[in-house]
C-alpha cells in the first residue's frame, strides 16, 4: 500500500535524521514504529504523510509520490500527530469542517467513539485537556476510514484506563483493508495489538520483522538453570529475562520490551537469527 524506498532526510544543517530508509506497510497489518527519543519517527510519519519531503528518495502511496499532496493520496491517509494545534470550536464543528476531506467519513462511528471517550459534541476543543484533546484526534483519524492511519504517540497524555480502552478500540477497526502505522517509544502500550515491528536505530531500519516470525524464530522468558542455549540477549537486572533461539521449545509471547533492548544492543545478531529460522523453514 505505502513504500518508502530509499530514503534520505535531513533538517536543514543538520545530520542526516534518515538514511537509506525502504519500508514496505502492506493493508491488513498493524504496525509498531518504535526506536529511541530522537530516531526519526516522527520525521518518517510527516514524510508518509506528505507533510516534509525527502532529501532523496521516494514515499509512494499505491504508487503515487507523496510529496506531491495529490487529493488523491491525501484522502486515503490520516496522521494523528504527536503534538497538535487544535481550534477553539466544539467537536461538532470540528467534525462538520474537517469531514469533507475524506470520502470514506463516518460520522455516527465519530459521535460514538466521542460517547465512548467520555465526552459530548458540544465541549469545546480549546477548553479540553491535552489527553481529551487527543482523544477527538484519535476518534476523528478512526472515523475517516482512511485505507492508511498513522499514529505518533498515540497513548501520550492517555491515563492507564484510556490506553487499554485506545487498544481495545484500535484492535476493533484492524480489517484486511486498513493498513495502521503506530509510532511510540512505550512498547509495553502496544502490547497484543500490532502484528508487525519495525525499529529505527542510528537513522536507519534496525529491525523489520512480522510478529509470528519472531515468535517463530525466538524465544522470550528466564531460562530455567538446566538450559544450556546461549541466550541471545539477557537483562539480568529484571529478574534475567532473555531472548533465546527457540529451536524446540515452546512457543512464548514475545516480549516487545525485551525485544527492542534486544535489537538495539546486539545490532544484527537478532536479525541473523530470524534470517536462518527462515532460511532453514524453506529448505
Ligand atoms: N523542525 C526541526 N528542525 C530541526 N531538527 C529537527 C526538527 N524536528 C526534529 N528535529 C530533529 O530530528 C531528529 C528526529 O526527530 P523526531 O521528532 O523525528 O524523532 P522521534 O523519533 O519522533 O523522537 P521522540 O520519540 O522523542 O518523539 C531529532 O534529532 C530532532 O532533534
Amino acid at each position: 500500500m505505502l513504500t518508502v524506498k530509499h530514503l534520505n532526510f535531513n533538517y536543514p544543517n543538520s545530520r542526516f535524521v534518515l538514511k537509506s530508509i525502504n519500508l514496505d506497510f502492506t493493508a491488513g497489518n498493524i504496525y509498531g514504529l518504535f526506536g529511541k527519543n530522537g530516531e526519526g519517527k516522527s520525521t518518517l510519519l510527516k514524510i508518509m504523510t506528505g507533510l516534509l519531503f525527502p532529501k532523496n528518495g521516494n514515499c509512494l502511496l499505491e504508487g503515487n509520490e507523496m510529496r506531491k499532496r495529490e487529493v488523491q493520496s491525501l484522502q486515503h491517509i490520516f496522521l494523528v500527530p504527536e503534538d497538535f494545534e487544535l481550534p477553539a470550536i466544539s467537536i461538532l464543528s470540528f467534525e462538520k469542517v474537517q469531514s469533507c476531506f475524506y470520502p470514506q467519513f463516518s460520522k455516527e462511528q465519530f459521535y460514538e467513539l466521542i460517547k465512548e471517550f467520555q465526552l459530548s459534541p458540544t465541549d469545546v476543543i480549546s477548553k479540553l485537556s491535552f489527553g481529551q484533546k487527543k482523544k477527538v484526534l484519535i476518534a476523528f483519524g478512526i472515523a475517516t476510514n482512511t485505507k492508511l492511519l498513522l499514529m505518533d504517540e498515540p497513548t501520550n497524555g492517555l491515563d492507564i484506563p484510556s490506553k487499554s480502552q485506545f487498544r481495545k478500540v484500535m484492535a476493533s477497526i484492524a480489517n484486511e483493508n486498513k493498513c495502521i502505522v503506530i509510532s511510540t517509544h512505550q512498547v509495553r502500550d502496544l502490547h497484543s495489538l500490532i502484528n508487525h515491528v519495525m525499529i529505527l536505530d542510528n537513522a536507519q531500519v534496525a529491525f523489520d520483522q512480522p510478529l509470528d516470525k519472531v515468535s517463530d524464530g525466538l524465544w522470550f522468558g528466564k531460562p530455567s538453570t538446566n538450559d544450556s542455549t546461549e541466550p541471545i540477549y539477557s537483562e539480568s537486572s529484571f529478574g534475567g529475562k532473555a531472548i533465546l533461539p527457540r529451536l524446540d521449545k515452546n512457543e512464548t509471547e514475545v516480549d516487545l520490551e525485551l525485544l527492542f533492548n534486544g535489537v538495539l544492543s546486539t545490532p544484527g545478531k537478532i536479525n541473523a537469527i530470524l534470517n536462518q529460522t527462515q532460511n532453514d523453514e524453506r529448505v
